[in-house]
């Protein structure tokens, strides 16, 4: 369960905050004044904090400052009547969060928050290395894998989480880059301080730069105000560049001057800034190819890659494919309320031959995907999806007829003879499953359409997409 705390003199904001969350697993605390907020964040696991910045009887600012002292991490998002003022800035200086300005936006409020709670997981889940470790009533995100190239993986990251240079991780998508990123900030000693994701493939080249370097207002079309960027933010922390192949050339340049000296200027500024941050980037793409056609610095690529880490893909992992099965079938059983004991012979031995070039989140979505069909206690082939066998169309079960009723059917009766005592969320989950999938492949994978098409925010259509463990990659790759 996720917590987020308001506190704002007026009710009508954690009413409205309240209402944005309604029917998810986030609850929401609240409280009006200032004295009440260091004992609530004391007393419980709040995961974000929206806070007024200017309460009556004391500055917002002044109780992020204590909280800092608590909690030097916690995702603090100031809420303000005014965007423009120093205060604003001031509260990005001090490591806030974001902020919001009144009169608030749902959609914005559930964005930003759910950004916020992304941001909370990856600083707090602990991502668990150790061999020894590897047991089910484990907290946090497990490193499954044992293969002698995983465990290579695992040295390096011991020796170079420590040392407060810059990290390039390589591999390709779904091999778990991100995971291991969150592993050598864990482990290093920058641990106290923030980590901040920055995808540098999801956002237009202005406001890369905007979000990475901040800008003046005026700047550019769009900038009303001064925003402080990520590279200013996290003065002290780590940020995490992923898919940094997608970088401009512009931006490669500005980053370049921030790892040779720390400085920067936010976009349309002339006041030269002064930052101190460990970069960790990753990318799944051939950057000596890009190098070669000009399209990446090889300045920026020495300066990126003090230390390099290569993710090999998982049809490379000596025996990791079994370990991984076992753990996500336990996973899934656990979530989807399942019971199946393992896979036929035949199904493993198809697991085995595929290519997996979507790697450990391919294979989650197969899994998740074929266990939630299942009428049987072992996983047989019927069950796996068509891509597996190299097949464009369905091959099996009900599906096979194109009528989803059939299919809703069986899963069901499947239900029903199981004694499920939570038949309605389980088949809400499995709709919203279908529903999410087919949305999101007639748009292509692009979010922004495929909420739009579904009448719900971006925010809550990324929620969701989690909760369920439903990628773009997946549907994508899955369908085409
Ligand atoms: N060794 C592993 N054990 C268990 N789960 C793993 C492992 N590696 C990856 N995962 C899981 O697989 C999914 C993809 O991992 P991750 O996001 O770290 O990959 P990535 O390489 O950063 O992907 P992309 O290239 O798309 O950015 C995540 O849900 C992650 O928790």
């Amino acid at each position: 369960m996720t917590q987020i705390l308001v506190v704002d003199d007026d009710r009508a904001v954690a009413r409205l905050v309240q209402r944005c969350f309604e029917g998810s697993d986030v609850e929401v605390l609240s409280a009006q004044r200032a004295a009440e907020v260091i004992p609530l964040i004391e007393n419980h696991a709040v995961d974000v904090l929206l806070l007024d910045i200017m309460l009556p009887e004391i500055s917002g600012l002044d109780i992020a400052r204590q909280i800092r002292q608590i909690d030097s991490k916690l995702p603090i998002i100031f809420v303000t009547g005014r965007d423009d003022s120093e205060t604003t800035i001031e509260a990005m200086k001090l490591g806030a969060y974001d902020y919001l300005v009144k009169p608030l936006d749902v959609g914005m409020v559930q964005d930003l928050v759910e950004r916020a709670i992304e941001n909370r997981r990856l600083m707090h889940e602990p991502v668990v290395l150790t061999p020894q470790q590897e047991n089910e009533n484990e907290t946090g995100d497990l490193l499954v894998g044992r293969s002698p190239q995983m465990l290579a993986v695992y040295k390096e990251v011991g020796r170079v989480a420590a040392q407060n240079v810059n990290v390039l991780i390589r591999g390709e998508s779904g091999s778990g880059k991100e995971l291991i990123a969150r592993a050598i900030y864990q482990h290093s000693n920058r641990s106290d301080q923030p980590f901040l994701a920055v995808n540098c493939a999801a956002l237009s080249e202005t406001l890369l730069e905007s979000e990475l370097f901040g800008h003046e207002k005026g700047a550019f079309t769009g900038a009303d105000s001064r925003r402080i960027g990520k590279f200013e933010q996290c003065n002290g922390g780590t940020i995490f560049l992923d898919e940094v192949g997608d970088m401009s050339l512009t931006i490669q340049a500005k980053v370049l001057r921030l790892l040779q000296d720390q400085r920067f200027e936010r976009l349309g500024g002339a006041e030269t800034i002064t930052t101190d941050v460990r970069i960790i980037s990753a990318t799944n793409r051939d950057l000596e190819e890009m190098i070669a056609d000009g399209d990446f610095r090889l300045d920026l690529f020495h300066r990126l890659k003090s230390f390099e880490i290569a993710i090999p893909p998982l049809r490379d992992r000596d025996g990791d494919l079994e370990q991984l099965v076992q753990y996500f079938l336990k996973q899934f059983n656990k979530q989807l309320g399942k019971e199946i004991t393992g896979l036929s012979a035949e199904s493993l031995a198809r697991l085995k031959a595929y290519d997996w070039p979507g790697n450990i989140r391919e294979l989650q979505g197969v899994l998740r995907k074929s266990m939630l069909m299942a009428t049987s206690t072992v996983l047989a082939p019927e069950w796996l999806p068509p891509e597996l066998f190299g097949e464009t169309t369905p091959h099996h079960r009900a599906e096979s007829t194109g009528n989803q009723e059939d299919a809703f059917d069986v899963f069901l009766t499947q239900l029903e003879n199981r004694g499920s005592e939570d038949m309605y969320a389980e088949s809400l989950e499995w709709m919203e499953q279908r529903l999410l999938s087919f949305v999101l492949d007639k748009t292509a994978g692009n979010q922004s359409k495929a909420a739009a098409l579904l009448g719900i925010t971006r925010g809550s259509l990324r929620h969701k997409m989690r909760a369920l463990g439903i990628t773009v990659e997946q549907v994508v790759k899955g369908d085409d």
